[in-house]
């Protein structure tokens, strides 16, 4: 049985620390922060210019079980619900992946051509195929005032936070959350078509870290046999929804690039962008017909 947490801010967040780097977390000094700081209102610093305040008494105990949570294994973003990612705060829920910062690397590669065509043609129609979160097309929409966006994905609950992340960050006059089997109910034509698909091959699933193979939807990991199964859907179709001069954008798993470049290939599209992750893998390719 761990000792009661104390109520004072400074020695809460050392006795935080302390339980998870017990139980062997990885980065217990900032997933106790987090908690502390979410449960209980306060900032980093107030931590440090007020250690002797005491959190409040609803905090103590949602602190309490939010740290059994994080020792039981389940990621700190889940326990918090939410995520930061390209600077906007995004609700998480059950069948949401949790938006990494590898995905940053794909609105970074698109962000200069949507903004090109919002300068020359006063819009820009993105389609952001298994939306998620809303993790591509909201920060496209945050940067670029009269870019808009349709989020697909298969699953309603996702949908339902993308809408709602969207309404969070004022952007759902732009956004449209469309249920669909990937280009299935979707209509018009886009200047991007972005996707971060499902791209783990099925039988690699088991093998994955505890915290993204029990956390997350495996809809949003199962990429197929070999995990490319939704390239080639997306392949197959992007050329009917793709404005002219369009640019279809992709994440790939860091060793996809000559798959995916050579599915894209056979279908008649360039490949235009190479773009890395913070730890130099292949992480987003970008297409032209
Ligand atoms: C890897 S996640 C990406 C989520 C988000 N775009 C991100 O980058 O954080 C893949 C997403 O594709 C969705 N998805 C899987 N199969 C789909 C399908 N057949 N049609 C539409 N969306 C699908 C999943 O529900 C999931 O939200």
């Amino acid at each position: 049985m761990a000792d009661p947490l104390p109520a004072a801010l400074g020695p809460l967040l050392k006795a935080a620390r302390e339980r998870l780097a017990a139980a062997g977390i990885a980065d217990p000094a900032l997933d106790s922060r987090l908690i502390v700081e979410h449960f209980s209102g306060t900032t980093r610093t107030q931590a440090i210019a007020e250690p002797g305040q005491q959190v409040g008494d609803a905090a103590l105990p949602a602190i309490e079980l939010a740290l059994r949570r994080r020792v039981a294994g389940e990621p700190v973003h889940r326990i918090l619900g939410y995520r930061e990612f390209y600077g906007l705060r995004l609700s998480l829920s059950p069948e949401t992946l949790e938006p990494r910062p590898d995905t940053e690397t794909l609105v970074d590669a698109v962000l200069p051509f949507v903004r090109t065509i919002a300068e020359r043609q006063g819009e820009c129609r993105i389609l952001d195929l298994g939306t998620g979160t809303g993790a591509i097309a909201l920060p496209l929409l945050s940067a670029v005032p009269v870019a808009t966006a349709t989020g697909v994905d298969i699953s309603p609950d996702a949908l339902a936070t993308a809408a709602g992340n969207a309404r969070n960050l004022g952007l759902d006059g732009r956004f449209k959350a469309l249920h669909s089997n990937w280009f299935e109910k979707v209509s018009g034509r886009y200047h991007v078509i972005a996707s971060n698909p499902p791209y783990i091959p099925s039988r690699e699933i088991g093998n994955l870290q505890d915290e993204v193979r029990d956390f997350d939807p495996h809809r949003a990991l199962d990429g197929g046999v070999d995990g490319l199964d939704p390239y080639r859907v997306i392949v197959a179709e992007a050329a009917g929804f793709l404005e002219t001069q369009g640019k279809v954008a992709v994440e790939i798993g860091h060793t996809q690039k000559d798959e995916v470049t050579g599915i894209f290939a056979a279908a008649g599209y360039r490949l235009v962008g190479v773009h890395s992750d913070l730890g130099g893998n292949d992480r987003v390719l970008v297409f032209e017909r």
